[in-house]
């Protein structure tokens, strides 16, 4: 979730936090595409205490030294951001890793990388993200097949 997209919504990324967790979401990713690192640092803040309290994981999106400085559980990466493998040496053998995967060598990698999940998708079209593509139905039941490992699916939507 990200703030923007919130604040078109009328809700803070608290509020929205907290009504994920009320609607049984296991794990939260925090994901600021535009925020200054100083605004995504408290956004991040702010949602990790209250997923502390409910002991929802918070995995931040592309930001290595957002989850490190304020001590998320995680961090996901694309295909052209930080390698997993050099994100696990950063963050330790405890921390959350997912991997955005569109391909079974993506997911391959992912794994020899130490992932703990891959983010595979999406599967449908989206007007909420440019410059990236679609993948069939097929193509991710070999990405996941493959691998048989835990993995999350974006869908894709549109936004009016
Ligand atoms: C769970 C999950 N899967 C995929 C993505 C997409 O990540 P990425 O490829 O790094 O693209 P951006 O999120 O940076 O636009 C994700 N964030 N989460
Ligand atoms: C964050 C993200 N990355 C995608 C990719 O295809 O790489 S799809 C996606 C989420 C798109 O969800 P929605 O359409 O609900 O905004």
């Amino acid at each position: 979730m990200d703030s923007g997209m919130n604040k078109k919504w009328g809700r803070s990324i608290t509020d929205a936090v907290k009504a994920a967790i009320e609607g049984s979401a296991t794990i939260i990713q925090l994901r600021e595409k535009d925020a200054d690192t100083g605004d995504f640092l408290e956004a991040a803040r702010a949602c990790l205490k209250i997923c502390r309290l409910h002991g929802v994981p918070l995995v931040v999106n592309d930001r290595i030294d957002i989850a490190l400085a304020c001590d998320a559980d995680g961090v996901h990466e694309g295909q052209s951001d930080m390698p997993a493998h050099v994100a696990r040496t950063l963050l330790g053998p405890e921390k959350i890793i997912g991997v955005s995967c569109k391909t079974q060598q993506h997911a391959q990698q992912a794994w020899r990388d130490g992932a703990n999940y891959i983010g595979c998708g999406r599967v449908y079209p989206t007007n909420t993200k440019a410059n990236n593509f679609t993948i069939a139905l097929f193509d991710r039941e070999c990405v996941t097949t493959e691998t048989k490992r835990l993995h999350t699916v974006q869908t894709g939507r549109n936004e009016q």
